[in-house]
């Protein structure tokens, strides 16, 4: 539904009574491409998506446009209306009922969805739940939400939204409170949800290292405006804006093994924990750096 162009934000501003949170933030999400929307914290990363999910409520101010697959949108619309769009959110616990199992949450949702049978809509689930990485669809519809880990909840969360067969997934901080393997999982069932081919994702996060790892494009906000945006690639290798060398920097710190400690037999407790090779970008690394997770 998003056809060749995709989703198009243009000057979008919001305010409230008066004051300005977010002043003529542009944003492109091309048909198959991953966008990270990248900054710190009350920056107005929750509120451009809000804006685009048309969930923004009434007390807030609204300019600019929206565009998708070449049409106008309303920047308010019901919850659940937006034409081609599906968002999963940080909070995965909040987002499906945790005393109800979850094949009798999943199931009628994608029959309804998809408008099939209860037997169709079985093998679609088991379809998106082996899609979001699960071997076992079936252990996992027979329990409850709070019987799965926080990683296996987002993927489960993912399943959900891609039983719509979105044009656009918006994923809002989704591995923010995950440990690194969770966050790992929860990071390539992104990947294989969209790209060419598939839809595309707005990627919201604060953490440009996970961004750099998935995406193609970012666009960085800082106080409610864009600061940078283009080819994420390009931005780590020379950003031009300084809150962005800071993030960068920032990155780059926090992915240097940890210095070698003073024991002359390093055991594992002294040692620095693996990083899974496919959580580190290959150009987070500053030259003549030797690689993460190799020990030093
Ligand atoms: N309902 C509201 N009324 C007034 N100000 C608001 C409201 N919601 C958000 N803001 C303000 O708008 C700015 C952007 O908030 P937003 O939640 O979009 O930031 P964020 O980048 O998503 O932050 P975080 O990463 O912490 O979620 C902040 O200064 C915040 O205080």
């Amino acid at each position: 539904m998003c056809g060749a162009t995709g989703v198009d934000v243009r000057g979008l501003g919001v305010s409230v009574a008066g004051r300005p949170l977010l002043q003529g933030v542009d944003l492109q999400v091309p048909p198959g491409r991953r966008v990270a929307l990248l900054g710190a914290s009350g920056s107005g990363k929750s509120l451009t998506v809000l804006a685009l999910l048309g969930l923004l409520g009434q007390w807030f101010d609204v300019q600019g446009s929206l565009r998708v697959a070449g049409r106008d949108l309303p920047w308010r619309q019901a919850p659940g209306r937006r034409p081609g769009m599906a968002a999963v959110f940080q909070d995965s616990q909040a987002a499906l009922n945790p005393v109800v199992r979850l094949d009798r949450q999943l199931l009628p949702a994608v029959a309804r969805r998809r408008r099939l049978g209860a037997a169709a809509a079985g093998r679609i689930v088991e379809e998106l739940l082996r899609e979001v990485g699960f071997e076992d669809p079936e252990q996992i519809l027979r329990a409850h939400p709070s019987q799965l880990s926080g990683g296996q909840r987002q993927r489960v969360c993912l399943a959900l939204a891609m039983a719509a067969a979105p044009d656009l997934l918006v994923a809002d901080e989704p591995t923010t409170a995950l440990d690194m393997i969770s966050q790992h999982h929860v990071v390539e069932a992104l990947r294989r949800c969209t790209g060419p081919g598939r839809g595309g994702l707005l990627f919201v996060t604060h953490d440009l290292a996970v961004a750099a790892d998935l995406c193609d494009d970012v666009v960085v906000l800082e106080r409610g405006r864009v600061v940078e945006a283009g080819p994420i690639r390009e931005v780590v290798a020379a950003p031009q804006a300084p809150f962005t060398a800071a993030l960068v920097e920032a990155a780059r710190a926090g992915l240097r093994p940890a210095p070698t400690p003073p024991a002359p037999t390093p055991s594992a407790l002294t040692r620095p924990a693996p990083v899974p090779p496919a959580l580190v970008p290959p150009d987070m690394t500053p030259r003549g750096a030797a690689p993460v997770g190799v020990a030093s």
